[in-house]
């Protein structure tokens, strides 16, 4: 379980995670969403210890990553998939790696299989596609069988295939029981793949909950129905009070009134109704509204009222 309270990160007068408070638990995948520049990759950062935060702490089972007595074994992170060296083998990277860690070498041959990389363990990175350096960067996170898996961006330029196989291992992972945080751009993915969700904007937490919680308190949950008198059943509906859109010539998505509302009000004013259906919003809906306010960039100009309003040259690309 990891434990993040207050957590803070500021770099000079620009604060890029802002007192941010969560839970990340055991047995389900939890999903890391917000806009680019929210704070995604340094809270990350500060769990395994790369930044340290300016104020607040995140603790792994109850201990700052630093005092874990085994932390590789404990935490297993893909922050960056290209860190391994080009000239290298992929089982030499990992062998290393596992020296490095008190790791036995027998994990080598094990994580490069579970990763689909069994057969070109032998094969020199340089030479990878970015879908084998992001399958090699996690077998790099698996070395130590570790119980939390922080993966930032894990599909980053994965085929359909390989972003299936992420999908299906990660939540192979939660269910063993492990703690798994993945950050991602791809809501469509990430509806398939999380449990639960934290989203952040501008480094403040701005929703922490079950993925279908999320989505059904999306504003966009809305009632579909196709009628052939559209015209008539949309004045009906604006005058008590609904908002409509016309989706289609026959189609109108309504919100403002339930499903038996509706379907009561096409009773009483006579319209044919030849469909009325709920139409959840997905998470990508769910998601722009949550995040709307807190983009980075609005029409290409960067917001600069965040904190003193100095904001710093973007990182370069770890
Ligand atoms: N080492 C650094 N020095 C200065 N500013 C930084 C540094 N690292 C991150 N930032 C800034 O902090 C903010 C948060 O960056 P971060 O990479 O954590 O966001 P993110 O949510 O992971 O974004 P993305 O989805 O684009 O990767 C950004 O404005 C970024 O420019």
């Amino acid at each position: 379980m990891i434990t993040i309270d207050g957590l803070t990160k500021r770099f000079g007068d620009w604060v890029a995670v802002d007192d941010l408070s969560t839970t990340i638990r055991p047995g389900v995948v939890t999903g890391f969403l917000g806009p680019n520049g929210a704070g995604k990759s340094t809270t990350m950062r500060m769990i395994v210890g790369l930044d340290r935060p300016t104020a607040g702490s995140v603790t792994i089972d109850g201990r700052p990553y630093a005092a874990l007595p085994s932390p590789t074994r404990t935490v297993g992170a893909l922050l960056d998939a290209a860190t391994a060296h080009p000239g290298r083998r992929a089982h030499d990277h990992l062998r290393m790696v596992a020296a490095s860690n008190g790791i036995s070498r027998r994990r080598v041959a094990t994580v490069l299989d579970q990763v689909g990389l069994g057969d070109v363990g032998n094969r020199r990175t340089g030479g990878f596609s970015l879908g084998m350096a992001q399958r090699l960067g996690i077998a790099t996170a698996l070395l130590g069988d570790p119980e939390i898996l922080l993966l930032d961006e894990p599909v980053n330029g994965l085929d359909p295939d390989g972003v299936r196989w992420i999908r299906e291992f990660i939540r192979s992972l939660a269910a063993e029981g492990r703690t798994v945080l993945v950050s991602s751009h791809l809501m469509s993915e990430m509806q398939h793949t999380a449990d639960h969700l934290i989203v952040i904007g501008r480094g403040r937490l701005i929703a922490d909950a079950p993925l279908q919680d999320v989505l059904q308190a999306a504003s966009l949950n809305a009632v579909r129905v196709r009628t052939p008198q559209p015209e008539t059943f949309a004045a009906e509906l604006v005058g008590a009070g609904c908002t409509v859109q016309r989706a289609s010539t026959d189609e109108l998505v309504i919100t403002g009134a339930s499903l038996p509302e509706i379907g009561d009000l096409a009773h009483r004013t006579g319209i044919r109704l030849h469909e009325l259906t709920t139409k959840a919003a997905t998470l990508e809906e769910a998601y722009l509204e949550l995040t709307g306010a807190a983009v980075e960039y609005t029409d290409g100009a960067a917001d600069t009222t965040r904190a003193s309003g100095r904001r710093p040259r973007r990182k370069a690309r770890r």
